[in-house]
């Protein structure tokens, strides 16, 4: 069996009289599109807040790879593969596309590239950005300044910089948030062609945008888990139709 390239072991957190994490459970394969789906106040963002070392877990543990990482600073978690927009830089809008993108990944380098060379300049940090531009369709605009792009444009810049740092797990939190219907089946596509490369924990409340990505689906509700499964089998369990899809869901 293929080992989990993330493990969430019965994380518990608490606001005040709010318990947004209640013994949380469930793992991520090397490779898949794991949705993370609920109603509202379910606990999806702070499950997701966790894993990326936001919030600290009052008990529980985060696995990646098999290490336990639930103590270590979000730029560690990044520089071991776990990726997510504005997790180490973000946007500079006077700065082109492409300049962007190279920062990103002199940031996610590390020691090797830190002080080495100008990502305005150096090939080794501007090749592979180029390339991460064109696989999202991009290349077009980079050269304009980031802060020019449409809401979409900038929102496909943020996940090429996430994709800048080569990380084995994407965490996506709502991805086409804000977006029109036309950016939005465009930035599925973008993560459809990812698929396989790298693995991705998606929240999202567009149930079409989830069935036509995830493999697994994993339903919270009250902060714990109530199904997990392929899609198929979480669109037909009776306690997730009851629950959260309703009858749209078994039409
Ligand atoms: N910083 C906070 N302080 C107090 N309560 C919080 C905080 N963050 C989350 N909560 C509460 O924890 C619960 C889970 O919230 P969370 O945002 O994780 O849910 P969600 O599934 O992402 O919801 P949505 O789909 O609406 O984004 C909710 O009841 C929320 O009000």
């Amino acid at each position: 069996m293929t080992s989990p390239l993330l493990e969430v072991e019965g994380l518990v957190k608490t606001f005040g009289g709010v318990t947004a994490s209640a013994e949380l459970s469930f793992t991520v394969l090397p490779g898949e599109v794991h949705a993370l789906i609920g109603p509202n106040g379910a606990g999806k963002t702070t499950a997701v807040a966790q894993i990326a070392g936001e919030l600290r877990p009052d008990a529980g543990r985060v696995l990646f790879d098999g290490r336990d990482i639930t103590a270590l600073p979000v730029h560690r978690r990044a520089l071991l593969g776990l990726g997510r927009s504005f997790q180490i830089t973000s946007v500079l809008g006077a700065f082109s596309v492409l300049d962007n993108v190279a920062l990103a990944v002199q940031a996610h380098a590390g020691h090797s590239f830190r002080f080495l060379g100008d990502a305005r300049r150096d090939r080794r940090l501007r090749d592979p950005a180029r390339a991460t531009l064109a696989r999202l369709g991009l290349e077009d605009d980079a050269e304009r300044p980031a802060a020019i792009l449409s809401h979409g444009g900038r929102r496909t810049l943020e996940l090429a910089m996430a994709l800048a740092g080569r990380p084995r797990l994407l965490l996506l939190d709502e991805p086409m948030a804000g977006m029109g219907a036309e950016d939005s089946a465009r930035m599925v596509e973008v993560l459809r062609a990812l698929k396989g490369e790298v693995a991705m924990l998606l929240v999202e409340h567009d149930m079409d945008v989830v069935f036509a990505l995830a493999d697994r689906i994993t339903v919270l509700d009250g902060g714990r888990v109530l199904a997990s499964g392929a899609p198929d089998e979480v669109r037909a369990d009776p306690r997730v139709v009851a629950a959260y899809l309703g009858e749209e869901a078994v039409a």
